[in-house]
This record gives C-alpha cells, sequence and structure tokens, in this order.
C-alpha cells in the first residue's frame, strides 16, 4: 500500500471531524501510520495511554467507583485513631538532624524561631502563631526590615498554580445513578455517596487478592481502557479490531498476568494484534540509551534494572513494592505532626477518603516540585478543600519548608517508609500467593503455557531461566527462587543500596563500571527533582556506598533527559515500535490468540501452535537489527503539541 493509502485507511477509524477537531488532530496526527497501533503502559497509579503518532501520552487515574447500595466513599478509618502517627514521630528527629548534618538544605528550626522573635517580636513561634496573621501586624519601626526578611525568607507560589481552587464533586443521579465512574470522576465522588472504589493494579501487577480474583481486576481495566480510548483517542468500540496494541510489562514477568493482559487486550477489548516490552527496556529506547541502570520510582513499586542493546541483565533487577503514594501517607503524617513548622487547621483532612488523599498527593506533586530561592527558608502553599452544597470550601495555608524535603528525601531513610507502612496492611499480603513467577508442569500439559511461551519466549526467556524452583536441586546458587524474589519485595532499603545491589549482581567489572555511570531515573517521583536536586544527592550517596564495595567503580553518573516527562519514558519506547517497518511481524495477531489450543484445538493444531511459537523464537534474533533502528528512531523529538 502507499504512504497516502495508508494514512487514509488509519484516519477513517477516528471518529473525528476534521473541522472542529483540529486540537486534537494536531495531538493524534491520525494521518500517520503507526497511528493504528495503541500504546498502553498500566501503572498503579495511572494508565498513560495514546496512539503511537502522539509524542505524549494521555493519563487516567487507574481507578474506578462501583454504585454499591449501603456503603461509602469515605471507609471507615481503618488505620489509627489519630491523625498523629506516633511511629513517624519516634525517628523523624533523627532523620532530619542527619539531613541536616549531610547538609541537605533542611532548616535549623532554632535557627528561624530565633530570626522570627528578633525580627518579628514573636513571643513564641509556635503552631498557634500564623505566621500570616504576624504579617499583617502593624509594625512601629523597621520596617524595611521585615519587607526584606519576607522578600529573602519567604514567598507565595504564584496563582496559576494554586492548588485545587475550581472543583467539583462528580454529579450522581439519586434515582438513576451510574453503574461505575472511572479516573477523576472516581477519585471525585463526596464522602457520601453510595460508591465503592478499586484500584486494579497493586505493585505494578494485578490487584488479585481472595476477594478480588483477576477476571474482577481485569473487568475493571476494561471498562477504564474502553471509556478512555473512545473518548480521549476519539476510536469508536467497533473499529477496535482494526488497532494493534503495544503493552508495556513490569521487568519481573508474571506469566500468569501476561497471559491475562493478552487476553485483555485481544479477547475482552478485541484489538487486532499485541506485542509486549519490559519497562526498563523501553525507558531506554525512549530516551535513546543503548544501556542504562533503570531507576523506576513509581506510585507502589520502585524497580531497578540494569539494561544493555534491550535485553535486561536479568539478576540485576531490584524491585520494592514501595513508591510515591506511600510518600503521599508520609506527607500527610508530617502535616499532623504534633511540632511542626506548619499551619495546618489539622482536623480538616482525613486520608481514607479518597477525595482528601488525592489533594495531598497534587499537594505533594505541584509543591514538590517547587524550587526554593538562595536564602528563602519557607513557601507559602495554599489548597482548597471543598464541601457540598452551600458549604464553603476551607482555604489551607501550609508554610512548607521541611516537610516536602523530607517527604521526597525519604527514598533514602526507609525506617519512614517503615513506619508509614505500618499500620498499612503491607506485611500480611506477602503470605498470599499473588506472583507466580515459575513454569508451572500442569499448563505446560493443558497447553496453555505454549501460547504464554509465546509471548515471553522471545524476549523474557533468559530471566524465566534465572528462576529456580523454590524446591528441588539447583546447580546455580546465585538463582533465586520467586519466594525469594516476593520476599525481596518486602524488604525495606534505601534508594542507593537498591542501586548498588542491582550493579554490584553484574560479574563482569567493565559493565559494572559501564551501569554505574548512566543511571536512568524515570517514574512519577523524578518530577520532584528541580525542587532539591535528586540528582546530585543520588550521586553523592552511590559513589560513597558502591565504591566501599568496589574500589574499581570510577564514577556515578546520573543522567538527566531534558525536555521529556520522566514518567513517559516507557511509553514512548513502547511508541517507537510500531514506527517500524520490522516490527509487523513481531505483533501475535487476535485470530491466533482466541483459538486456546485446550479448548478448540485438536492434536494437529496444536503442533502448528508450537511451530509458530518457535518462528516467532527464531524471528526475536532477528530483533537486535531492529533495536539499532530502534535507537536511531528514538532520537529526542522535541514536542509540538501536548496532550493534556
Ligand atoms: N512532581 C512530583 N513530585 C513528587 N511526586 C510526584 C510528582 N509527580 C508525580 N509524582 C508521583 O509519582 C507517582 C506516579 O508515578 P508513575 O506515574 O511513574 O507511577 P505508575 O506508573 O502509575 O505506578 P507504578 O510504577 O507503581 O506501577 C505518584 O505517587 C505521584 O504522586
Amino acid at each position: 500500500m502507499e504512504k497516502d493509502e495508508i494514512s487514509e485507511s488509519v484516519e477513517k477509524y477516528f471518529d473525528i471531524d476534521p473541522k472542529k477537531d483540529n486540537a486534537l488532530i494536531n495531538i493524534l496526527n491520525p494521518n500517520e501510520s503507526c497511528a493504528d497501533c495503541i500504546v498502553l503502559n498500566i501503572g498503579s497509579s495511572s494508565i498513560k495511554f495514546g496512539v503511537a503518532s502522539q509524542l505524549e501520552p494521555f493519563m487516567v487515574p487507574n481507578v474506578i467507583a462501583y454504585h454499591r447500595e449501603g456503603r461509602r466513599i469515605e471507609e471507615e478509618s481503618k488505620t489509627r485513631d489519630t491523625k498523629h502517627n506516633p511511629a513517624v514521630e519516634s525517628i523523624i528527629n533523627s532523620v532530619e538532624s542527619d539531613l541536616r548534618r549531610k547538609l541537605y538544605l533542611l532548616i535549623d528550626p532554632k535557627m528561624i524561631k530565633s530570626q522570627m522573635n528578633n525580627l518579628m517580636g514573636f513571643k513564641l513561634f509556635e503552631e498557634s502563631n500564623c505566621i500570616e496573621n504576624h504579617f499583617s501586624m502593624a509594625m512601629d519601626d523597621g520596617e524595611d526590615d521585615m519587607a526584606r526578611f519576607e522578600n529573602q525568607l519567604f514567598s507565595d507560589i504564584p496563582e496559576d498554580y494554586l492548588c485545587n481552587k475550581d472543583f467539583t464533586f462528580t454529579k450522581v443521579s439519586k434515582l438513576n445513578p451510574q453503574k461505575y465512574f472511572i479516573g477523576e470522576e472516581a477519585l471525585s465522588l463526596h464522602k457520601n455517596e453510595s460508591y465503592e472504589l478499586f484500584k486494579p493494579i497493586r505493585n505494578g501487577y494485578l490487584n488479585v487478592t481472595h476477594s478480588t480474583p483477576a477476571p474482577i481486576c481485569l473487568d475493571a481495566l476494561e471498562l477504564i481502557l474502553k471509556k478512555s480510548i473512545t473518548e480521549k483517542l476519539r476510536i469508536p468500540e467497533k473499529n477496535f479490531k482494526h488497532f494493534r496494541c503495544v503493552i508495556t510489562v513490569p521487568d519481573l514477568v508474571n506469566k500468569k498476568q501476561l497471559k491475562h493482559f493478552a487476553n485483555l487486550i485481544l479477547k475482552r477489548l478485541g484489538l487486532k494484534s499485541i506485542f509486549m516490552y519490559q519497562e526498563s527496556v523501553l525507558a531506554t529506547f525512549g530516551t535513546a540509551t543503548n544501556y542504562a541502570c533503570v531507576v523506576d520510582i513509581g506510585a507502589e513499586k520502585i524497580n531497578i534494572a540494569c539494561v544493555e542493546d534491550g535485553t535486561i541483565i536479568p539478576e540485576t533487577i531490584v524491585r520494592k513494592n514501595f513508591g510515591g503514594d506511600d510518600l503521599t501517607n508520609l506527607l500527610y503524617d508530617l502535616l499532623h505532626r504534633k511540632k511542626s513548622l506548619h499551619y495546618f487547621p489539622k482536623d480538616i483532612l482525613n486520608k481514607d477518603y479518597p477525595y482528601h488523599w488525592n489533594l495531598v498527593n497534587k499537594f505533594k506533586e505541584i509543591y514538590c516540585r517547587w524550587i526554593l530561592g538562595e536564602r528563602e527558608i519557607i513557601k507559602r502553599c495554599t489548597f482548597w478543600v471543598h464541601e457540598k452544597g452551600d458549604v464553603p470550601k476551607k482555604e489551607i495555608t501550609v508554610n512548607c519548608s521541611d516537610c516536602l524535603q523530607v517527604t521526597i528525601l525519604s527514598v533514602f531513610y526507609p525506617e519512614l517508609i517503615e513506619a508509614v507502612k505500618k499500620d498499612q496492611d503491607f506485611h500480611m499480603l506477602k503470605n498470599i500467593d499473588l506472583y507466580d513467577f515459575d513454569f508451572d508442569p500442569k499448563e505446560q500439559e493443558e497447553g496453555v503455557d505454549d501460547m504464554v511461551q509465546m509471548l515471553v519466549e522471545p524476549l523474557f526467556c533468559r530471566q524465566l531461566m534465572n528462576l529456580k524452583k523454590d524446591e528441588g536441586e539447583d546447580q546455580n546458587p546465585s538463582k533465586r527462587s520467586s519466594k525469594e524474589l516476593i520476599e525481596a519485595m518486602y524488604k525495606f532499603a534505601t534508594l542507593e543500596e537498591m542501586i548498588c545491589d542491582s550493579i554490584m549482581s553484574i560479574t563482569v567489572p567493565e559493565t559494572r563500571n559501564k551501569m554505574a555511570s548512566k543511571i536512568l531515573l524515570t517514574g512519577g517521583l523524578v518530577c520532584a527533582k528541580e525542587y532539591i536536586d535528586l540528582v546530585d544527592i543520588i550521586e553523592d550517596r552511590m559513589i560513597h556506598t558502591i565504591t566501599q564495595i568496589d574500589k574499581s567503580i570510577e564514577k556515578v553518573d546520573v543522567i538527566q533527559v531534558k525536555d521529556q516527562d520522566p514518567r513517559f519514558f516507557s511509553w514512548i519506547g513502547g511508541s517507537v515500535f510500531p514506527r517500524l517497518e520490522t516490527s509487523k511481524d513481531m505483533f501475535i495477531d487476535r485470530e491466533y490468540w482466541t483459538c486456546e489450543p485446550k479448548q478448540t484445538l485438536d492434536q494437529a493444531e496444536i503442533e502448528k501452535a508450537k511451530k509458530l511459537a518457535k518462528k516467532k523464537a527464531e524471528e526475536a534474533k532477528e530483533f537486535d537489527d531492529m533495536k539499532a533502528d530502534a535507537k536511531v528512531f528514538a532520537e529526542p523529538l522535541k514536542p509540538t503539541a501536548k496532550a493534556s
């Protein structure tokens, strides 16, 4: 087909009016041939999605609210009676003094107290003294001093960045309530509405528990994806069958979940074909690097892996089941500390009410990226808490300094995260067999494994072979069992220890050196790096830790990628594939996937399926050339229009 013909045929599957939808056309570029491929990055907090012809994806919070009579959005407080967390309180002082000792910008509260007392006549600097009130006090003399002091040490966040000023609760019809809401609408339900929230992904995997088996998680994802694709990408459901799909998957492969994802895309959503690839590898493609130690700090997980020429070095995968959302919980605790410099109407927020939790989360995201001036110690941040009906919204002013810094830097103080996690079901979870990283011989017999094998073999065989069985003999003691892998996800460690663990598990010294000199930060938390220079701090701590273990490491370098949102690296990497002519054969077609051998195929067909799987594995060998192409393609693109 000629290029124009392809473009035309792709464009017609979108429900777009060229006269009215100019802005959307500029974002989607539906006339490009790779617009026939939907790229999905399904995370614990949000789904990044879009067609491959976009420069950046759209995002939707990965949450659904189902209508349930007799339930309320605000959960009963399952944690503690007071908002004050004694576990955090007991260690925060030692963390703060360590941060001060290491000169990571924290302010000495005594210094502030004395400056305030001297310059501004505070009798006592304590929580009942609001800085806001103090500034309005008439001063007999020394006004210049005060103005200078104010200019130097304090400033307000500009109006444009004020958090949540215009907000409306999701409207629910009393007579005929909607069956479900997704994304922002679900998070904006008032606490008294009869809905129940559900997050289909937890710690990067399907949120499978005893009460929410896989089909429930898939139902939720199906609804979220259908609504997002039809509304944002304007692809009507009847046209899904014309679209291919690239989906990013966790580095640590869980075979069962891959199969679930393939079923979701090909059977439930009915897309044309699928291609899966691991997040860390795609992050290197998305940033046009051929090797790196990829450090992904997401909402509910931290994942580190060393990638070389499009392949993960399997023993380098380090995964922890905590992330940015735990930092939000920490910020909530810090704001509610007994002794704090923040002026916070303490009893307004309840973190078991999703709207309130989300407010604190937004507060973290907006203000943690704010840069303090040279001598500045406090930013005055404002946000609003809304109520339904005629109740006026409440303005909350927070004088922020330490709490924002401590929140972000807590990735270096896992004892703080542990204190936050203490009152959650964190440690109970590991007793449930949620993850399956081993081969199951029964599945092999049933022929199910052949299908999954087809998905994973070309890409993941090295990693799968690296896992030993929980029981029985194994010749290679360095291999980890799946039980050990799961256990490790729940062990706390500092960020620099995790990165060191990953790099030090490489046996070849040159490769270790290479990886230490190219650390790539990705994921949401990295967005905060403008505020405190995370890059410098990581380099600083890493060089100290790693050279103690391996003297041959010469330098530690965190690479900085300009003009790209670090949350989108993997998604951008995924959008590179469909642009390549050579990638066409890598996709697995719906027709093939939907005839499962167990149900519909006779022995001859099973043999045929096996042969095809083998052929796919052979094709993967040609994959190296394609990766070289991918690197060329992934040269950073200058965004012309951003997805909103
Ligand atoms: N500017 C910011 N400052 C601090 N944290 C931020 C900022 N922006 C986003 N985050 C946090 O990053 C996290 C989301 O990151 P990301 O989108 O990479 O996660 P995800 O892919 O949904 O989840 P996961 O990787 O755990 O499956 C959230 O906790 C969010 O609050």
